[in-house]
Formats: C-alpha cells, structure tokens, sequence
C-alpha cells in the first residue's frame, strides 16, 4: 500500500471524534478523497448546507464535497478503500447491521473506537476478524492521548496506528497526520487496543474518586495502580514484550484520567456526586465507554481471573448499586 497513492477513505460515524478525524484528514497534505457517513439525514444536509456538524464540535469547518456526505452507508464503502469506524462501541453492530462479510472484501478496515463490541465482549478488532473475516493484515486501529476537542482547537497531539500489517499502520499514520497531529506506528493491536478500552474504567474511577471529594494525592495513587491493573490484564491476554509507559497505554490512561475533556471522567464524577447510572447518562450528550467496557471486562475476567480491583469497584458501583462511598473506601484498602 503506497502513501503516495490517493485513496478513498470513509469515517463512519456522526460523534465528536468521527468528527476530528474527518478534520484530521481534510488537513492531511496528502489530501485523500474523503468521505463522512452518518446515520442521521437531517445532520447530513445540514453539513452539505453549512459545511459544519450541528451537534459535536460545532466550530470545525468540514471540508468535505457535499457528494461525499451520505447517509448510504453501502453505496459509499462501495467506492471506498479504507473504512474508518468512529461510532460507540455499543452501538457499532447496529450501525453496520446492513453490512456483510462481502462488503469488508479488500478494504482496509481501522477501528478508532475505543470499546468492547459488547454482545461478543470482544475488542473491535477481533470482532472484524471473526464475524466479518477481515483479515489481521487488513486491520489497525487509532489509539493514544487525543481528545477530539483539542483536534478542533489544532493543539499538538500524538497518535499510535496499530496494526499487524506495517505498511498499512503506515499509510493510515501517513493520511492523518498534519500540522497539529504527530503519528508512530505500533504493530502491538491487541494490547493498544485493549489497553485504550481499559482506560476508560480508571477515568471512571478518578471521576468517581473526584465527585467523592478524594483529592490529588489519592488520584495520583489511583491512576499508578490503574496503570498496574492495564499492564496486569494485557500481559495476560496477549504477552509480548511491550512498554507500557509508551503514550498509546501511560498517555492514553493519563489525558483521559485528568483531562476536563474526559468524557468518563465527568461520568464517573456524576456517580461520585450521588446521580444514578440513567441520569448520569441522560445529563451528557456524549458516550462513556467505560460504563459499558466495565461489564464486559469483567465477563472476560472470568476466563483470565487478573487482579482487578480499580475495575472490580468500578463494575460494583455501575451495576450492582452498591454505593460509591462505600466501595470506594474499601478500595482504598486495596491500592499502594
Ligand atoms: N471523543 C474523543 O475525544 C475520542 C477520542 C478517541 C477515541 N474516541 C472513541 O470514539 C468512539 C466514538 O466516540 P465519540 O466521542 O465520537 O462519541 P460522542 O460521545 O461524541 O458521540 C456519540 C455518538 O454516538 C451516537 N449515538 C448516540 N446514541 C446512539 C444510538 N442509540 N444508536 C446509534 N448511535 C448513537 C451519536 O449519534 C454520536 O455519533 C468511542 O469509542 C470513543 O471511545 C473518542
Ligand atoms: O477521555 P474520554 O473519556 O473522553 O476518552 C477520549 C479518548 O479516548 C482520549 O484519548
């Protein structure tokens, strides 16, 4: 796969970071044919018509053709090479629902969601590989510290493209960096990518601690031992030698568990402050990964029975009602 050839490059997905993605792309120098599917037609001629996405980052100027712009999500990967999929986890099987085995034929196919597929618990690679057989050779995945907000302001920012394949990590590192995004290449899929969804739990966590009123010593505590519990989990999934200080794990974990953009972490800072599940839910407009990852992680966890207790908690809260003070305390007891 050449970087210099143009190819044409779908993001599936009508959130804030199909958004940025799209902006990264359309200020790539490169400059790829560009395609944008959502599933909503009002928000679709909406962008045709003002060139903007009205509901996430709403400042960002889209430079797509309006022909580009589609709600015909077969039609469009059709003349598509590479597909990249932005939508939530919990609802990525819905959005593609239309889509068969054939239709993934000879695309490259990068996954920039964060997230379990949670009716199989699998990370979004492996679900392309076994309910779609895309190949490991034509997969990768968008992981490390990057908040779609900072994109739209063009602040400095580093992405790691995962995948088995160098040549395509290369190409999709290749079509998204510009003035403002950096890429590296890694070929550890697995542990990127289940490290990117882990993270999610602890910034849930440091919400939660937050919204409880622990303060930055305690955070600095947890998030040390969020790291261990990644580091932990991924070297029994998938051990190879890895660095997990490198900024697709420590980084990742690090801008999500601080950073006032974090979406689970203003999740989690509701529960701590006494909202249920629902109306935490209700109150944002955007998708908490970590609330659904911590089920399913810890439905995997029963096959690799790691010592979790970060997650554990988080998993208590969220779906056995047990009260955030309560467990929180007793977490305490358990970091170091
Ligand atoms: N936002 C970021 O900075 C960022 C960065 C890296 C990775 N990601 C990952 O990207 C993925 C997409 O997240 P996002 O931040 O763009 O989401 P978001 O919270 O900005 O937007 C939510 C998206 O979910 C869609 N949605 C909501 N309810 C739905 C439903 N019932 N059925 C179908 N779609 C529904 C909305 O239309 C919207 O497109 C996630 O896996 C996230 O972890 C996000
Ligand atoms: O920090 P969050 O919860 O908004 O997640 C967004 C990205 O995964 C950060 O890299």
């Amino acid at each position: 796969m050449s970087s210099e050839e143009k190819k044409n490059i779908v993001v599936i997905g009508g959130g804030s970071w199909a958004t940025a993605i799209v902006k990264m792309l359309t200020d790539n120098s490169q400059k790829h044919i560009i395609h944008w599917w959502m599933r909503n037609a009002e928000d679709i001629e909406h962008l045709k018509k003002y060139r903007h996405n009205p509901r996430y980052l709403s400042s960002v100027e889209i430079n797509v053709l309006p022909e580009n712009l589609t709600t015909d999500l077969k039609g469009t990967i059709t003349k598509c090479d590479v597909l990249i999929l932005a939508v939530p986890a919990a609802f990525l099987k819905s959005a593609i629902a239309e889509l068969s085995e054939e239709d993934f034929k000879n695309k490259i196919v990068v996954s920039a969601i964060k997230g379990f597929e949670p009716s199989d618990n699998l990370i979004i690679g492996e679900f392309l590989n076994t309910r779609y057989n895309v190949s490991f050779n034509n997969i990768a995945v968008i992981t490390g510290p990057c908040h779609a907000e900072e994109v739209a302001l063009e602040k400095l920012s580093y992405l790691t493209i995962a995948s088995q394949n160098t040549a395509v990590a290369e190409f999709i590192a290749g079509a998204l960096n510009n003035r403002y995004i950096k890429t590296t290449v890694s070929d550890d899929i697995y542990g990127t990518e289940y490290a990117a969804v882990l993270k999610n739990i602890f910034a849930v966590a440091s919400g939660i601690c937050h919204g409880l009123g622990y303060g930055d010593n305690f955070q600095a505590v947890l998030i040390s031992n969020g790291l261990q519990e990644i580091k932990r989990f991924v070297d029994a999934v998938h051990p190879i030698d890895r660095d997990i200080k490198d900024s697709a794990y420590l980084g990742d974990l690090l801008v999500t568990a601080y950073s006032q953009f974090s979406r689970n972490r203003t999740f989690g800072n509701m529960i701590g402050k006494g909202y249920s599940v629902k109306s935490a839910q209700l109150e944002m407009n955007m998708i908490a990964e970590g609330y659904y990852a911590a089920k399913c992680l810890h439905e995997i966890n029963r096959t690799y029975k790691v010592y979790m207790p970060i997650s554990r908690a988080v998993y208590a809260i969220l779906y056995e009602n047990i009260s955030p003070s309560m467990e929180i305390r007793l977490l305490t007891e358990k970091l170091s």
